[in-house]
């Protein structure tokens, strides 16, 4: 027997975990390196550089056939209709034709353009919803323990959506704006050196409120956002738990905290539009007053001789346009506020590394002898404390021998789940080293590792699809007959083809069509098939061992024969068939020896065999 004894407590003690400070997952917008939502931007639109570039020239031209529009009109005045006084229609025919060329070119630009931006825009959303999920399931448990999936769903579908809307609608109408401002203001001056002058100066006022309200909009677009990931993560939390939620009547309560939520969202929306509003009205009233100084400065000269009639009004025409995107722009800036917002949020989340990287120098599995049972697990010098709470697990050594089955017994909040979950490499020690076959599990492949390691945990969860998908979890490529062989040692086929399509059946949502332990079944057969050297089993919390669970006991022994196991055990039954018992308190390792030793001695496990004993009787 391997010695587990708790290792006496060093000259040194190790230094105390730091004191948890206020837990950054609990803000909606992660930390993140400067710049980080600009790169991301960067890295997204870069693959598309080619397209974009079309896109633009797409748009300038089409641009330059629409501002082309007043000039033609102010030829038709000062030239055309002069000429035709003249008997000479050539000048109003020529424009006619200009007009009318531009009419088409315009609109058959504009056509192509939405569809090459398109399919850009649709590429970067594609991109971006893969890059969370992917990222979203690197992330090591310790990040999912503290930010909820309820956010990560906001993550992936409102920012995402309000980048959508900003990309679809909001850049393409921005860039019209900006093209055709550079247009309009060029061709003033071009008209007349003191309309653009007067024209630009207009622009000082309006720019002052732009930078006002753009500063005042983004801090309620990060709230508003804020506000509606809060209403989806209680929405997501409820639907998870709907179950505890009926069991335990929170159905009121739920609502009145949703409501709060709801409302929450509604104010915080309620502001942005005020603010919009607040900046659409003093937008409108600087553009009256200087469309009103122009026209009348501009009527006085022509009155005067010092500009012609066609140019004059030409500049009224451009000016109007000048101020007519106003309105929109006020809508474009919101989409871009608020997409600025979620950019940030979803930078945040993608800055985010995992706790528990790949190596950068992997090593491998010593290869396994044909008949060796499993692999030796060594905790060395093991120390573990969460990052939101105190230490769990005080320096400890242990050894499990390959092939060894061994049962971990112990109080709730014992450490037991934190000791499997240190050997899955749900998390890395904080101190100290996992081995299996002497190599640190922080030196394998992640794919090595589940080769390996196989967890099974209490919910034995199934995913969507079917029955024989979900035992082929533990090996993709494995056949029909292979699945049907694990099924079969693990007692499973029979309930599988009594299913209306047999191994086919589909299993929807978390396997609502199969009993619970129907689907501890299908996950030892996923086992089975996976055949790893080390099997950790987190047991159904169940102290009594009813017949009913005979076929899952008996398929446990199958699941664990030939291999190193770690069980956290609930039942008597289970804890008979183990090699050894480990008793753990307060994280370390009480009791240590075979059952019978256990059973006989009078320390923790002996009382608790007896509880165990009456409450079976
Ligand atoms: N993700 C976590 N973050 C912070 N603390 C945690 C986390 N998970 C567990 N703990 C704490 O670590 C301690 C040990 O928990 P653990 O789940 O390992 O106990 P256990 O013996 O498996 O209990 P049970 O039999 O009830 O599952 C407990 O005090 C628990 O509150």
């Amino acid at each position: 027997m391997t010695a587990t004894v708790p290792k006496q407590a060093p000259k040194q003690p190790p230094a105390a975990p730091e004191r948890p400070g206020p837990d950054m997952f609990d803000q909606d917008t992660l930390p993140a390196p400067r710049g980080a939502s600009r790169r991301l931007l960067g890295s997204l639109l870069r693959p598309h550089r080619r397209r974009i570039g079309l896109a633009a020239a797409l748009l300038l031209t089409q641009q330059a056939a629409v501002q082309a529009v007043p000039l033609i009109v102010a030829y038709a005045i000062d030239s055309g209709v002069p000429a035709v006084r003249d008997d000479d229609n050539g000048p109003l025919i020529a424009v006619a034709v200009a007009y009318l060329l531009c009419a088409l070119g315009a609109g058959l630009l504009q056509y192509t353009f939405i569809r090459v931006s398109a399919r850009v825009n649709q590429s970067i959303l594609l991109e971006l919803r893969g890059r969370i999920y992917r990222h979203a399931q690197a992330l090591s448990l310790d990040f999912h323990d503290r930010y909820t999936s309820g956010r990560l769903i906001s993550r992936s579908t409102s920012d995402v959506q309000s980048l959508r809307e900003l990309l679809e609608e909001g850049l393409q109408e921005m860039l019209i704006i900006l093209v055709s401002l550079v247009y309009i203001g060029g061709l003033l001056f071009y008209l007349d050196l003191g309309l653009g002058g007067a024209a630009l100066l207009s622009f000082v006022p309006l720019c002052l409120l732009v930078r006002n309200y753009r500063r005042r909009s983004a801090q309620r677009f990060s709230r508003r956002s804020t506000a509606i990931a809060a209403v989806i993560v209680k929405f997501s939390e409820t639907l998870n738990g709907i179950r505890p939620v009926k069991a335990f009547r929170r159905e009121r309560a739920n609502d009145a905290a949703f409501d709060e939520l709801n409302r929450r969202h509604e104010r915080v929306n309620g502001d942005t539009i005020l603010e919009m509003a607040r900046f659409v009205v003093l937008s409108r009233l600087v553009a009256a007053v200087s469309i009103a100084g122009i026209v009348l400065w501009g009527a006085q000269r022509v009155t005067s001789g010092d500009m012609e009639l066609g140019a004059l009004a030409a500049g009224a025409l451009y000016v109007r346009r000048l101020y007519d995107p106003l309105d929109r722009f006020a809508m474009i800036l919101n989409n871009y506020q608020s997409a600025v917002a979620s950019l940030d949020k979803i930078a945040g989340l993608l800055a985010q590394r995992p706790d528990v990287p790949e190596p950068e120098r992997p090593v491998e599995l010593p290869p396994r002898s044909a008949g060796q049972p499993g692999r030796e697990v060594v905790f060395d010098d093991v120390r573990f404390a969460y990052r939101t709470g105190g230490e769990v697990l005080p320096t400890f050594r242990l050894t499990l021998p390959a092939g060894q089955t061994t049962a971990l017994v112990g109080a709730t909040g014992a450490g037991k789940s934190t000791l499997a979950k240190l050997l899955a490499r749900f998390y890395d020690a904080t101190e100290g080293r996992v081995l299996l076959d002497g190599r640190d599990l922080r030196d394998l492949t992640m794919a090595e590792l589940r080769r390996g390691v196989v967890m099974v945990t209490q919910e034995a969860f199934l995913f969507s699809g079917t029955v024989a998908e979900n035992i082929a979890l533990g090996k993709p490529d494995a056949s029909r007959e292979e699945i049907e062989r694990a099924a079969k040692a693990i007692g499973a086929h029979d309930f599988i083809a009594s299913l209306p399509e047999g191994y086919e059946t589909d299993v929807r949502k978390r396997g609502g069509r199969i009993s619970a332990g129907q689907r501890q079944l299908v996950a030892f057969a996923r086992v089975l098939l996976a055949d790893p050297s080390v099997v950790i089993l987190d047991e159904a919390t169940s102290s009594l061992d009813i017949p009913g669970e005979k076929a899952v006991q008996e398929a446990m022994v199958t699941v664990l024969r030939g291999r190193t196991a770690l069980v956290i055990a609930h039942r008597l039954s289970t804890v008979e068939i183990a090699d050894r018992v480990l008793v753990m308190e307060g994280g370390r390792i009480v009791e240590d020896g075979p059952p019978a030793d256990l059973i006989a001695g009078t320390g923790r496990f002996s009382d608790l065999h007896r509880a165990w004993r009456e409450s079976l009787a």
